[in-house]
């Protein structure tokens, strides 16, 4: 039985002296900071160390703490595109020993979704209620579904009514989920008498094909070979 103290939570702090001496330090470098606020002109001035941004939308941004000096380059609003991206590098000598500090912060753009629209009478809850209600999705036909299959097998069904892949160790007959599949028929054509595994992970390794194939499992991949 897990007990509840798996986790322990502490605060950690810098000792009083030290904390404090950091303080004001921090809050006399902040006062002499100064901002120029400048939007790029669209040329690259002869800053090619970044290639991050669309230089002709992005804004740059240049400041001083004491000795210490930054550029911020901002690329454009959210609203244009969901990519967000921003750079921060600053250099300088402060108090005596030099320091660099590069930071980049890179939420990329995700890549597009290719669902297609389902049919007519197949869409996912209609998928949930065929497992629910078909006596044998797998096409078992009485034989049990905790044998091991070989790969050699799954390659020989590849026939309407009876498509089999190899998932995560498990195979299945995957013809009945076909036209169910949000990503298109094309798509998990692919799969049929292959180990999907892979395309599977690429394309949504989120996805809980346990229980969406539960039904529709064929046994167990024979990995001995
Ligand atoms: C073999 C079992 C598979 C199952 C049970 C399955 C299930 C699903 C499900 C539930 C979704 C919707 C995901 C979501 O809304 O987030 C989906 C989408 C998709 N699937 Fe599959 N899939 C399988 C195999 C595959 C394979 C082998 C491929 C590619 C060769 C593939 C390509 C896609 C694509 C492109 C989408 C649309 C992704 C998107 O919404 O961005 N799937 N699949």
């Amino acid at each position: 039985m897990d007990s509840d103290d798996d986790f322990t939570f502490c605060q950690v702090s810098l000792p009083a002296e030290q904390e404090g001496h950091e303080t004001k330090k921090l809050v006399s470098d902040i006062g002499g900071i100064s901002i120029k606020d400048e939007f790029s002109d669209g040329n690259n001035n002869g800053q090619n160390d970044c290639l991050l941004w669309n230089e002709n939308t992005s804004s740059k941004k240049q400041g001083e703490i004491g000795s210490l000096s930054f550029n911020v380059i901002d690329t454009p609003s959210l609203e244009q595109s969901t990519e967000f991206s921003r750079l921060v590098v600053a250099s300088g000598d402060a108090g005596g020993s030099t320091k660099k500090v590069q930071e980049e912060i890179v939420a990329r753009k995700p890549a597009p979704r290719a669902k297609v629209p389902f049919e007519k009478g197949h869409s996912q809850m209609d998928w949930f209620k065929l497992t629910q209600t078909h006596p044998d999705l797998a096409g078992l036909n009485g034989r049990s579904n905790k044998r091991l299959i070989s790969m050699d097998e799954v390659r020989q069904h590849q026939e309407e009514g009876s498509m089999w892949t190899a998932l995560k160790g498990r195979v299945y007959n995957i013809s009945p989920y076909m036209r169910f599949h949000p990503g298109g028929v094309d798509m998990l054509m692919k799969a049929v008498g292959k180990d999907s595994t892979s395309m599977f992970n690429k394309h949504h390794a989120w996805v809980n094909a346990e229980f969406l194939l539960e039904k529709c499992l064929v046994g167990t991949l024979d990995n001995s070979e």
